[in-house]
């Protein structure tokens, strides 16, 4: 997914508002990660902004650091920090226009297992962040989650009640819908309790302080370069998100792995229509401050069993390989995740705030983004993973 040096932005570029848009200096922090790297090719390749990419990890964004001759040369710096504990961070959110946070741990696997690492990093982590730009008077784009809504109302309806057909008891609202987490003893919802926590605070922030900022709430985005393959780009015991076990498991011709019978569901969206509404905020700052925008596609709507058949069938036609006889196995929770794992039922945004304020939509289908994620998979792992199933045997 190396962009394409030839599509340089266009000198004059206009808000929604149709007023020209100025260029920014942006402090993005987790610019190295699956979100951040897809943010940092459309701003480098479309616009004219400079971002301070901060990270732990570069190897995402390496396509658009190296090499020194590439168009946008300048307009990006790399800074290597960890921002639990570097003073520099107070300074590159002074110098800058706007922050954006995308620094978290955010993968399930991880939320019942290192509660207090998901909760300091999603949470007491991110305090000092909302301080500086508060202080500052600097514009903060913070990276919530759906998962602060937890489980819908319908979830707690008897099974045949016919209100489970009824949307007003599953789609979720910015500003109506309560969150609905499980007990504590179901350490899975550490991570949304902290997203919910940093949330408030920021709100309360702007109530009090004139803090100006906006909350992105992502319901499932993917794409190219989500999290990692076990044993290939990370951990052999790694757990990534669904994307990443899915595809794991169809480049290695293993039968894709079903939680609980994989009757949750979820409505995925493709990272590049995101990344569209991403943009949008950044650059109409007087329609998004102040709001809380759901950023998902709510026509993709799946079950994880719907997801494993579909991707089976997509990754068939990409890779070319029949699939295998038996495609996909049932795994329980606990084994699958261990002890506190709890799941969201169903996720479907509503779009009527981000609508209204930015005038966007998402386009592509679950199909069509599933394969073109798919084709990258295959070209960037199957070599890989080939020669890591061989070497055993040779040795
Ligand atoms: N991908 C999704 O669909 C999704 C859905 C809901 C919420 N989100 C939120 O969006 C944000 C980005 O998600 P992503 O999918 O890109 O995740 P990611 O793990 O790919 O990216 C996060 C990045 O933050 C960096 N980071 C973490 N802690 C850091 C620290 N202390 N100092 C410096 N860098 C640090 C990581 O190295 C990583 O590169 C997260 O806040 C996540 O909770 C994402
Ligand atoms: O992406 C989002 O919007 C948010 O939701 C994700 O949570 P979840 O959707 O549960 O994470 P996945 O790991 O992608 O799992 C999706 C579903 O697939 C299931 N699953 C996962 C992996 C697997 O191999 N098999 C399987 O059945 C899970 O149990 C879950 O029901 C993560 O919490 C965050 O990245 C993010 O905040």
């Amino acid at each position: 997914m190396t962009s394409s040096p030839s599509s340089s932005p266009s000198p004059v570029r206009l808000d929604l508002d149709g007023n020209t848009i100025k260029p920014l200096t942006i402090c993005m922090i987790g610019a190295g990660g699956f979100i951040g790297s897809h943010l940092c090719e459309k701003l480098m390749n479309e616009t004219n902004h400079t971002v301070l990419a901060v990270d732990v990890y570069n190897d995402k964004i390496k396509h658009l650091l190296e090499p020194e001759s590439a168009p946008w040369t300048g307009r990006i710096q790399f800074h290597r920090l960890n921002i639990k504990n570097d003073s520099r961070l107070e300074g590159l959110i002074k110098c800058s226009d706007l922050t954006i946070n995308l620094a978290a741990i955010c993968t399930p696997a991880d939320y019942n297992t290192r509660p207090l690492d998901t909760i300091y990093s999603n949470f007491i982590d991110a305090l000092p962040v909302v301080k500086y730009c508060s202080e500052n008077n600097k514009r903060l784009i913070h990276f919530s989650t759906c998962e602060v809504y937890g489980k819908t109302i319908g979830s707690y309806l008897p099974k045949d009640s016919p209100l489970r057909q009824d949307p007003a008891y599953y789609i979720l609202k910015e500003d109506t819908s309560p969150c609905i987490f499980g007990s504590v003893e179901k350490q899975r919802w550490s991570y949304a309790c902290a997203k919910q926590l940093i949330e408030r605070i920021i709100y309360a922030e702007g109530a009090e302080n004139g803090l100006e900022f906006t909350i992105v709430r992502p319901f499932n985005w993917i794409g190219p370069r989500m999290d990692f393959i076990p044993g290939i780009d990370g951990p052999s015991e790694g757990v990534p998100r669904v994307l990443a076990c899915f595809s794991n498991n169809l480049l290695r011709r293993e039968p894709l792995k079903l939680v609980d019978g994989g009757e949750s569901q979820r409505t995925f969206i493709y990272i590049k229509d995101a990344i569209e509404a991403v943009l949008l905020m950044i650059e109409n700052p007087a329609r998004a401050s102040g709001h809380i925008f759901n950023v998902g596609n709510p026509n993709n709507e799946v079950t994880v069993r719907q997801l494993a058949e579909m991707m089976t069938q997509v990754y068939s036609k990409v890779s070319g390989e029949d699939s295998i006889e038996t495609p996909t196995v049932d795994v329980s929770s606990k084994e699958f995740y261990g002890e506190g794992y709890d799941d969201s039922d169903k996720r479907i945004p509503d779009m009527t705030i981000i609508n209204k304020q930015l005038g966007w939509n998402p386009k592509t289908s679950l199909w069509d983004l599933l394969e073109s994620t798919l084709t990258y998979q295959h070209r960037t792992y199957a070599e890989a993973i080939k020669q890591a199933i061989a070497k055993p045997a040779a040795n």
